[in-house]
């Protein structure tokens, strides 16, 4: 796919933080290359400290990347074309409690440059989108938390981008809030944008990306298409249907004795990420 195909491109990027100790430094990401095409939705995952964040962050135009380079919509996250073509959705976004949920939005639009009409009209339009046509005049200390995470997502949108980063945006919310996001997600790929996303439910974003990337003390283990990356290989996995208990375990007895094992659960999202991470783990103590 060449470059105008891709929303987002990461090249050998690496960020360095200084450490106290003069000369010394921590690699919290590490040669990370990775592309994401448009229209597409992908989730970023990784246990915590593992470089999501600071990856996010050299994306946005925030951090300065030590090494290698970002390309967004084929241009520099720097640009203010570019970054305008991006919607943010922080982990934990904090708004200013005397604010109303209106006031905001203004304040961001304006940040952005919007027009005083385009603005009056997006924040009408992104409130009702998000349930908060009648909280709208309230101040956000009296938000609930779900509220709250509403309302992020419609600054997000503000200036309809065409890339949106969603950093945890499922996290301190219910099942239903979380569900909620989900739907919202996969009608923002219906619309033709491209979201990157970040989190812990391992289980939706298998259920909600087209692909995803693992990382692990800031390099990426592993990455591409959920169904090329579940697909039985090396290691395929059976389940078993129809037979009696005492049927599985003579089939269990006799998988053992070929040298096999029976493991009751199928390859899932969750288990290739547990799987990555902790022996990626055990590899780092042996060196
Ligand atoms: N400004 C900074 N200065 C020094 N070290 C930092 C800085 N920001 C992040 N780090 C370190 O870089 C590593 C990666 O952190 P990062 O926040 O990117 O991880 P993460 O995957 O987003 O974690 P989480 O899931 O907890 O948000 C960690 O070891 C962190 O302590």
């Amino acid at each position: 796919m060449n470059e105008l195909g891709q929303a987002i491109q990461l090249k050998e990027l690496t960020k360095d933080f200084p450490l106290m100790e003069r000369g010394r430094y921590l690699r919290a990401v590490d040669s990370l290359s990775l592309e994401i095409p448009r229209n597409s939705v992908f989730g970023l995952l990784g246990p915590n400290g593992s470089g999501k964040s600071t990856t996010i962050r050299m994306l946005l135009g925030l951090s300065e990347p030590s090494k290698g380079e970002v390309r967004i919509l084929g241009g520099s996250p720097k640009d203010p074309g570019i970054r305008r073509q991006v919607g943010y959705l922080p982990d934990a976004p904090y708004y200013h409690k005397f604010l109303t949920g209106k006031e905001l939005l203004r304040f961001f639009g304006k940040l952005m440059g919007l027009s005083k009409v385009s603005l009056e009209q997006q924040s009408v339009e992104l409130l009702g989108q998000f349930g908060l046509s009648d909280a709208m005049d309230r101040k956000l200390g009296s938000y609930s938390k779900g509220m709250l995470q509403r309302l992020g997502f419609a600054q997000a949108l503000l200036g309809d981008p065409e890339i949106l980063v969603l950093d945890e945006p499922t996290a301190g919310v219910d099942p239903v809030g979380a569900a909620e996001v989900g739907d919202f997600v996969r009608g923002l790929r219906e619309r033709g944008k491209t979201v990157l996303l970040c989190s812990h439910l391992l289980t939706q974003v298998q259920d909600l990306c087209d692909a995803v990337g693992i990382m692990n003390k800031g390099r990426l283990l592993a990455s591409g298409g959920i169904e090329q990356l579940l697909r039985p290989s090396e290691n395929p996995r059976f389940s078993l249907e129809g037979l009696e208990e005492s049927a599985q375990a003579e089939v269990a007895r006799l998988v053992e004795l070929k040298g096999g094992r029976m493991k009751p659960m199928g390859q899932d999202l969750e288990s290739l990420f547990r799987e990555l991470v902790s022996n990626d783990d055990e590899r780092s103590k042996g060196q």
